[in-house]
């Protein structure tokens, strides 16, 4: 017999779809949630496991806060070659972290992985099921540009870097439509959460 383990979701979506949101509401129904992005921040801040090897990669760009992430993504966003060097420190020492995090919740029905940069790093053939949030691109740009610091143009780059939401929506196992009401959106996710404890045959 297999032992039963989690059912493990991929979270993602494009920059103020509402991923924050939607991860919020997962954990308030009860399911662990592991943010990849604040992993990666700890891993290069200051005592941070990855500081001593991205310094030895790319020197100059760490100090007593650990790791200048201005600094490292000017010599990295924009080199392909330099972004893969990174990437080879960074993401062993994220999987280390995700594996620990599965060992903590090994019985919970469910986990989330909240990824950002989820298909952009392959992180889809680590998890059964692909949710992604998305609303409409006039509501996107309306959110995101009511930020402090965000323009136009900024936006423009990062949307520029990012895989289109459309595209993001094709490769979905569920959309959580984040356009809409608050109630709406926290409506989407308790089906994927019922439809996905509902399961007869258990995943192996
Ligand atoms: C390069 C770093 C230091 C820049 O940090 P900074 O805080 O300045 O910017 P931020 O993280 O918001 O990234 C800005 C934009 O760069 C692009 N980007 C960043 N990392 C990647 C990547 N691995 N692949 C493709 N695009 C990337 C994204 O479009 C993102 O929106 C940081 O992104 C990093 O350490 N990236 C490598 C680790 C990684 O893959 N992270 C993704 C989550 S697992
Ligand atoms: N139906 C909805 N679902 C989700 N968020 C909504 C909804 N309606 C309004 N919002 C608002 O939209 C904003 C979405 O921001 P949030 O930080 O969750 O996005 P994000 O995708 O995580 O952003 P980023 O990727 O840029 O960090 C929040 O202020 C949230 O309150």
């Amino acid at each position: 017999m297999t032992a039963k383990r989690p059912i493990t979701i991929g979270l993602t979506g494009s920059i103020g779809m509402g991923k924050s949101t939607v991860a919020a509401m997962f954990a308030d129904a009860g399911v662990p949630v592991f943010d990849a992005d604040a992993a990666v921040h700890a891993l290069q801040g200051p005592g941070g496991r990855t500081v001593a090897a991205i310094e030895s990669a790319f020197p100059g760009v760490t100090g007593p806060n650990g790791v200048d992430r201005a600094a490292l993504g000017a010599k990295v966003l924009g080199d392909p070659a330099a972004l893969a060097r990174l990437e080879a420190i960074v993401h062993p020492a994220v999987g280390e972290e995700r594996a620990a995090f599965l060992a903590a919740h090994a019985s919970a029905p469910i986990v989330l992985f909240d990824v950002p940069l989820l298909f952009e790093t392959g992180g889809e053939s680590r998890v059964d099921r692909v949710v992604v949030v998305s609303a409409p691109p006039e509501i996107q740009r309306a959110r995101v540009l009511a930020r402090n610091g965000m323009t136009p143009e900024k936006l423009d780059a990062i949307l520029a870097r990012q895989l289109p939401d459309g595209d993001k929506v094709t490769r979905a196992d569920f959309v959580v439509p984040t356009g809409g009401s608050i109630d709406a959106t926290r409506r989407a996710v308790s089906a994927i959460i019922a439809c996905l404890e509902g399961r007869e045959t258990p995943l192996s």
